[in-house]
């Protein structure tokens, strides 16, 4: 047993596919307390709840262990190889701390302040760069995004700089991008309670471009539409002229 096991436990297997060698890691641990609760923990998913203390040291060091099995098995000499003697360490880093970090940590503090003034006219935020992964291949997907927000007397204001953390909360996550859009939207309706929101992402998927067809020119634009954006054709138009100026 891996001297990153924790206690042993019966290794709940519901909800995910695990191994039974897995029971005492701390990732069937967390898998099985999210079970109890009937969570989901898709690629796309925050779990960050489920996540004592701790225990994301705890998870980067199985994720280390677990990547340094997938480099032997790729043949590959880690021990003499000075370039990939710590690559296993720097790879659980990386999915853990970094770019997939929206999965664990729990979602940026944001101040929502009162439309006071009772502004109702488009506000557009962007291009705000962002950086994901596809849950295919896991290779990254870069891009911008453009988020077009109506507000109303009821609605929240949030800091400009806050688009930019709570999105980047959501893309670190391996995803899609037509469901990265719509966390994204969701998400913004939820702090803010504009009258209509428009999100639109423009993105490179590497999966299509350093591999499989290796297409460097293809992209994906998707967008979301909520409230007075669906409904006004030329709110929306109004939107999409002024980001398309851009
Ligand atoms: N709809 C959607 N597809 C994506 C996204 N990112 C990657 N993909 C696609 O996911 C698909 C996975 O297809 P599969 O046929 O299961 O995998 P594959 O055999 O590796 O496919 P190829 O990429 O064609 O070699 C590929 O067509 C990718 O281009 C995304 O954000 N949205």
């Amino acid at each position: 047993m891996s001297d990153i096991s924790t206690e042993k436990n019966n290794g709940n297997t519901q909800g995910g596919a695990t191994h039974p060698d897995d029971a005492g890691y701390i990732s069937q641990r967390i898998r099985n307390r999210i079970s109890q609760a009937g969570a989901r923990f898709y690629a796309n998913d925050n779990i960050a709840r489920f996540i004592e203390p701790g225990e994301l040291d705890l998870l980067q060091q199985e994720v280390q262990e677990k990547m340094q099995a997938v480099l032997a098995s790729l043949v590959i000499d880690t021990d003499s190889d000075h370039n990939t003697n710590e690559t296993a360490k720097r790879v659980a880093k990386m999915y853990v701390r970094e770019v997939f970090a929206g999965r664990y940590t729990e979602a940026p503090q944001v101040t929502e302040f009162p439309n006071i003034e009772k502004l109702n006219e488009l506000m557009i935020v962007g291009p705000i760069q962002v950086r994901s992964a596809c849950s295919h291949h896991l290779c990254p997907i870069m891009g911008k995004v453009w988020v077009g927000i109506m507000p109303n007397e009821h609605s929240n204001l949030i800091g400009l700089s806050k688009y930019a953390r709570l999105i980047a909360w959501i893309m670190q996550r391996p995803q899609i991008q037509e469901e990265a859009v719509k966390h994204i939207a969701d998400l913004l309706m939820k702090k803010m309670h504009p009258d209509g929101l428009a999100v639109v992402m423009d993105a490179d998927h590497f999966c299509m471009q350093w591999r499989g067809v290796k297409d460097l020119d293809s992209r994906m634009i998707n967008s979301v539409m909520r409230g007075s954006f669906l409904k006004d054709s030329d709110l929306r138009r109004e939107f999409l002229s002024l980001i398309r100026a851009r």
